[in-house]
């Protein structure tokens, strides 16, 4: 990755220079720049509207940590400016993650579906009526508000539907205007620091804990998870028994309240979605979004919500979707971004890989079951190497291919199966070769898991056992889309190595 202003395409700098108030989308075929675009845009906003990003706030969001490590090389000006570069994990953790979810929950709860589950399950406790009258000591007055004129105000909020916390002041304001009208009708004008002492009189604070109580995300979504009647009653006609038993906490593990709640990654999820029901964000003046095809509904959300007043880049290549729940069409995900008419440009002019290599990635990707225009490569050189071996040489294979690698410039990245890196690094340590890991960044040879290398690349990419990259995201996932982004990471040489058959 470099920074591409002397070489920049038409087509790339038309996205970066689109107006701010805009929102686009690219679906980029790997290497065509997404990224390159994403950084240039950012910086364009800065320089054109540096006022109005400082204020609002330029955030990149990326898949991982290691990613933002290597990104934040390439403009390094961003850093210096208050660009956030983040991941969206890190944005909306209100906890650490000290729980796991199955991958059936995890689904479950990064369903569009849970942001209504999650509204019910708030607005549960606004009480539906049934309080009794409020009576207001004042002096030798006690003012009384009916049970059904209370009722009418919380009726009449939750129909203009503000924020939760901002509801809740809201009745407040309301019950206490009509006291003051009770008041002054009898006894003439009220000052305002009357109507304060009303607001803070405990008789209005007591009643309004009771029709619109104060709450926090943690205690909604710990009651949802934990108590399966709110849940049923949240959920009704939306998450079928299956899908309420899936996200469920098993009753004997439940945590006693939300404090020894155990979060997983999704929870954190959900508890945004309630934290932005409660109040709105802070949002940012614009958010790049690298790698969106990969987002949840849900995580989609969090995003829009941060973006209630700006605009959003949203790059990304539905082929190299590997999450369970990785979009197969823009729209949905803009849609869920809350930009459902921005306009999608595609980018297929790969500038990171050869055509060799692209040949062979072409013919995966007519296998992966998305709609996308192929990537074309200008470039003629680089080579593509397949090494089949017998089942037990893959180690010696892997140190050839890497010798070969080494006898010419450039860096060089081993890409295995999760569970393959250990046997690898072994194999190199054993061939006296040093290898270092993804995050070191500038090392001569690195050894990569599959799960981290999306949005990476290496001059030279030596990829360990096809069929265990696409095996190992399990039956049902996205296993070749895996392989797709793996494949794909190589700016001169690929080198093949495989023990089985290609699984393509
Ligand atoms: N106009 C250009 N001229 C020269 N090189 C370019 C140009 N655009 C992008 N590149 C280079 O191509 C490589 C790939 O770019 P980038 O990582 O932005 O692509 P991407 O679309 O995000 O890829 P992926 O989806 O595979 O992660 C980088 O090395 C980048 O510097």
């Amino acid at each position: 990755m470099r920074d591409i202003a002397a070489t920049i395409q038409p087509e790339q700098d038309d996205l970066v220079r689109a107006d701010l108030t805009a929102t686009v989308c690219v679906q980029g075929a790997p290497g065509t720049g997404k990224t390159a675009v994403g950084l240039h845009r950012a910086a364009y906003l800065l320089y054109t509207h540096p006022q109005r990003i400082r204020r609002g706030g330029l955030l990149i969001l990326g898949p991982n940590p290691t990613f933002l490590s290597y990104i934040a090389e390439v403009l390094p000006a961003l850093g210096e400016t208050g660009v956030r570069q983040s991941t969206l994990p890190q944005e909306i953790a209100r906890h650490p993650v000290t729980g796991t979810d199955d991958e059936r929950a995890a689904a479950v709860k990064h369903d569009a579906r849970m942001a209504e589950v999650l509204r019910r399950a708030l607005y549960a406790r606004v009480a539906a009526g049934a309080a009794d009258s409020l009576a207001v000591p004042d002096g030798s007055y006690r003012w009384r508000v009916p049970a059904d004129e209370s009722a009418r105000i919380v009726a009449d909020v939750r129909d203009e539907e503000p924020p939760y916390t901002v509801g809740r002041e809201r009745v407040r304001a309301r019950i206490v205007r009509y006291v003051q009208d009770l008041a002054e009708r009898r006894a003439g004008p009220r000052t305002d620091a009357w109507v304060r002492r009303i607001e803070r009189s405990r008789p209005v604070g007591a009643h309004l804990d009771y029709v619109w109580p104060r709450v926090r995300p943690e205690e909604v979504v710990a009651r949802l998870l934990g108590d399966p009647d709110a849940l049923a009653r949240a959920a009704d006609g939306l998450l079928d028994d299956d899908e309420q038993k899936a996200v469920r906490w098993p009753a004997a593990g439940a945590p006693r309240s939300w404090r020894s709640a155990r979060w997983s990654a999704a929870d954190l999820v959900l508890l945004d979605e309630v934290g932005g029901l409660l109040e709105h964000p802070e949002g940012y003046g614009h958010i790049v979004v690298d790698e969106a095809q990969d987002l949840s509904p849900m995580e989609c959300r969090a995003i829009a919500r941060r973006a209630a007043f700006g605009s959003l880049t949203v790059l990304g290549d539905l082929a190299q979707g590997t999450t369970p729940w990785a979009a197969r069409s823009w729209r949905t995900t803009l849609a869920h971004l809350g930009r459902p008419d921005a306009t999608v440009t595609p980018l297929t002019t790969g500038f990171r890989v050869p055509q060799a290599v692209v040949g062979l990635a072409n013919r995966l990707l007519a296998r992966l079951d998305v709609d996308v225009p192929a990537a074309r490569s200008p470039r003629g050189d680089g080579e593509l190497t397949m090494r089949p071996v017998a089942p037990g040489e893959v180690g010696s294979a892997v140190v050839d291919a890497v010798r070969d690698a080494l006898a010419r410039e450039g860096s060089v990245g081993v890409v295995a199966a999760d569970a393959d890196v250990p046997r690898t690094r072994h194999a190199l340590d054993a061939a006296g070769i040093a290898a270092a890991g993804p995050e070191a960044l500038g090392a001569r040879v690195a050894v990569v898991p599959a799960s981290v290398v999306k949005g990476l690349e290496y001059d030279h990419v030596v990829a360990v056992e096809p069929a265990a990259i696409a095996e190992a995201e399990g039956p049902g996932g996205r296993g070749l889309h895996r392989l797709y982004v793996v494949l794909t990471r190589a700016v001169s040489r690929l080198d093949v190595v495989h023990g089985r058959p290609l699984p393509f």
